[in-house]
């Protein structure tokens, strides 16, 4: 690979500088990578974890992480985050958000139909419902998980999928190129893809072969038929037996037993009880397939548009996993069930599993799957299904046979049918008819390959024939760059080139420039008329093709909460913005010592003809933050309290501190008490040794200077920020 320099986490990527001499580059490195679990567990602030891997080097922790030492708790299983957004080169951007929220195996899903062109495609055209799978967008996206991975300090694995009828030649790309991960399963193709059953597993042999060869890890295709059948909670039987099926087939191939990963998704949903369902069944899997590894997944089939109940399902599906196991854990993005995934819900779908695994951490050490109950029998149950599936498969005649019998999919919980599964001809689908006997002399001097291959004796290896073959040669691999003059990466850069260099500021929601935003209402009316009345109501807003993209009935009559997205034509300036400078406060283990030593007393009240006290006694109490939380001890002089007696109480009292509250702010009376406090406390000869505060919903930062207070407050101040001002100011007249 091309050295280049490291990324700088507060600069943006150079997308531009991705696609220089992406001919020469090379992949640092082959096959999966595990995260590092240390077995005595990982200490983060004040916590002794137990399920946890090693933390990163730059990450974005959980937003509450601020009130636990900043820490970012990384789980042990590796964490996916699904990313197509059809422009390969705006999920670069989305690549790096995801990692630094955790994630650390990026899945990129195919654009649509992928599976059905007998050929590798090249270049980077734009794509439907995921990217085309090329050469150029691999070694463009592998090269930025490199940077990536040197920024985060963890490896990534970049993952895509072997499927359809160019499978072994996207197996060899895969391989050529470093992809770390990948769905094969010819089931997949013959279920859902209608590819003729003989052709798939012959050509998944062949994959395989390459795939165990640059050590890729494998995910089976399992996941779809949760998504596919009648009844997801009824297919489990079903579900065992095609895990079975590609495992088995995986090992005699002669892949590893740990690059075999089973795609596990729990299949129920709530309302559904979940964990009644998706428990036995996630125990009886691992009771199979314990030579096997793991790939969790979360449910997609029962999500809708709502973000919020996606993501309650998910934590549920992720509790699954830490009850039982997950060598992978995967995410589904909380919107996948009303658009194509947007950057923040990437990282929503990633955080939801971080969250819960710190929730959860240590969870076995305190609760015990109860396996002499309930749950035991239907885990036996579902064994006992499974099995018969199977021995129900080779009473018929075994696997072909099943499948044209329409085993497979079926809506009924085996041995129960209902006669509606998937059935495939043999002899039908797409490509049948083309798998070709070899001859008995047949040679191909190339690694990895599947099959008799009749070698010569005493080579190291097959490609010795040829001096190489591009599994080991990659200098022998062919480049092709771009093909269409128009559809290409180089041209919709041009495009959004502004938007990524910051000159231009738009919204975006997946697509650099998109200028899609999301607007949430809750309107009062039924179902019918919110709908419409929410589209005209950003209409008004100015949003161009307004759509309803949720809508969640509150009560029938009541009320509706609306989601829609649309989009905004106008760019923002940035060099035009006035950016106030950040206030960065003092630490506050720092000033609470500095309150004891120096036993801080303030006074404080509501002045002039006012009688609004809320405001300030939220500042001075300790149940939502005020600063007697961190030891100041003050007097309340309570509310139309006159200047005078403000500054006179703060001499009787020795304060160091004068606090008042002016809300009113007709005739700029505010303003006026402000410069009153200064005026007097000046003349009673007390300025300089007392901190003077002022605060207020009229009340600015700016004030401060124009009256000559130490600070001045508006809304949304807290304690902790007054506090801050109170040290400060004392600090400067102690001279420290
Ligand atoms: C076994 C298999 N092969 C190929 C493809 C994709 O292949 P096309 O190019 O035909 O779409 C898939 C798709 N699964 C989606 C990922 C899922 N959301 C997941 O989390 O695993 C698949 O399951």
């Amino acid at each position: 690979s091309t050295e280049y320099d490291a990324l700088d986490p507060n600069e943006k990527l150079d997308i531009e500088r991705i696609f220089e001499d992406l001919e020469h580059y090379h992949p640092r490195r082959k096959g999966w990578t595990w995260r590092n679990t240390p077995a005595e567990g990982v200490d983060m602030g004040d916590f002794h974890y137990k399920d946890m891997s090693t933390p990163l080097r730059n990450s974005q922790p959980l937003p509450a992480a601020k009130y636990f030492g900043g820490v970012d708790p990384q789980p042990a299983p590796v964490v996916t985050s699904e990313i197509a957004s059809g422009h390969f080169e705006d999920d670069l951007r989305r690549m790096r958000m995801s990692a630094w929220n955790g994630a650390d195996h990026i899945m990129v899903i195919r654009t649509t139909g992928q599976s059905h062109i007998d050929g590798l495609l090249e270049g980077t055209p734009e794509g439907i419902g995921g990217v085309p799978i090329t050469r150029k967008e691999l070694r463009a996206s592998r090269k930025v998980c490199d940077l990536i991975e040197d920024e985060v300090g963890r490896p990534i694995n970049f993952h895509s999928y072997v499927s359809g009828v160019a499978g072994p030649e996207v197996a060899v790309l895969f391989a050529e190129e470093g992809v770390n991960g990948a769905h094969q399963d010819p089931q997949y193709n013959v279920l859902y893809r209608n590819i003729n059953v003989y052709r798939s597993y012959v050509d998944a042999g062949e994959a395989k072969k390459v795939m165990a060869g640059a050590r890729i890890f494998q995910i089976d295709g399992a996941h779809n038929a949760n998504a596919t059948a009648g009844y997801g909670w009824k297919v489990m039987p079903e579900l065992m037996v095609q895990h079975g099926l590609n495992c088995m087939f995986s090992a005699l191939v002669g892949m590893p037993k740990d690059l075999v990963g089973l795609s596990t998704v729990p299949p129920s949903a709530p309302p559904a009880p979940k964990l009644w369902y998706d428990l036995p069944y996630a125990v009886a899997l691992r009771d199979l397939f314990s030579d096997y590894r793991m790939r969790a997944q979360q449910n997609t089939r029962y999500i809708e548009s709502d973000l919020a109940e996606a993501i309650r399902t998910h934590t549920v599906d992720t509790l699954i996993s830490m009850l039982t196991s997950a060598d992978i854990q995967s995410t589904i993005t909380p919107d996948e069930g009303r658009n194509l995934p947007w950057h923040v819900n990437s990282v929503r779908g990633v955080q939801t599993v971080k969250q819960t695994w710190s929730a959860l951490d240590g969870i076995k050490e305190m609760v015990t799957v109860k396996r002499d109950g309930p749950l035991g029998s239907m885990v036996r149950d579902l064994k006992e299904r499974a099995i018969g599936f199977l021995a129900e498969i080779l009473h018929v005649g075994g696997y072909f046979v099943a499948v044209e019998d329409g085993f497979f999919v079926d809506s009924a919980e085996f041995p129960e049918r209902n006669h509606d599964g998937i059935a495939r001809d043999g002899q039908g689908g797409v490509s049948a008819g083309t798998v070709i006997e070899r001859d008995p002399d047949y040679l191909a001097p190339v690694c990895d390959h599947f099959g008799t291959n009749n070698l010569p004796e005493g080579l190291d290896k097959p490609c010795d024939l040829i001096d190489g073959c591009t599994l080991c040669v990659p200098e022998k691999i062919v480049y092709i760059d771009e093909l269409d003059p128009s559809d290409s990466v180089g041209v919709r850069l041009e495009r959004t080139r502004p938007y990524r260099d910051g000159t231009k500021l738009r919204p975006e929601a997946e697509w650099a420039g998109d200028g899609v935003v999301l607007v949430q209402f809750t309107i009062p009316a039924g179902e019918d008329i919110a709908h419409e009345a929410a589209l005209e109501m950003a209409r008004q807003m100015g949003l161009e093709d307004p759509q309803v993209c949720n809508l969640q009935v509150l009560q029938p009559a009541e009320g509706c909460f609306v989601e829609v997205k649309g989009k905004v034509g106008f760019d923002v300036d940035p060099s035009k913005l006035t950016i106030p400078e950040k206030i960065e406060l003092l630490p506050e283990d720092e000033m609470r010592e500095f309150v004891k030593e120096y036993n801080v007393t303030v006074v404080a009240g509501t002045v002039g003809e006012d009688e609004h006290s809320v405001g300030l006694r939220e500042i001075l109490d300790i149940k939502h933050g005020g600063i007697e939380k961190w030891g100041v001890k003050y007097h309340y002089l309570g509310t139309s309290v006159p200047i005078e007696k403000m500054v006179d109480a703060a001499i009787e009292t020795g304060a160091d501190a004068i606090l008042i509250s002016t809300i009113i702010s007709h005739n700029d009376i505010h303003r006026t008490m402000m410069r009153k406090l200064n005026d007097l406390a000046t003349e009673k000869g007390i300025r300089d040794k007392t901190v003077l505060i002022a605060g207020g919903t009229q009340v600015s930062r700016e004030m401060a200077a124009e009256t000559g207070l130490d600070a001045t407050f508006g809304r949304g101040s807290h304690g902790i920020d007054v506090l801050d001002a109170i040290v400060r100011g004392m600090r400067v007249r102690r001279g420290m």
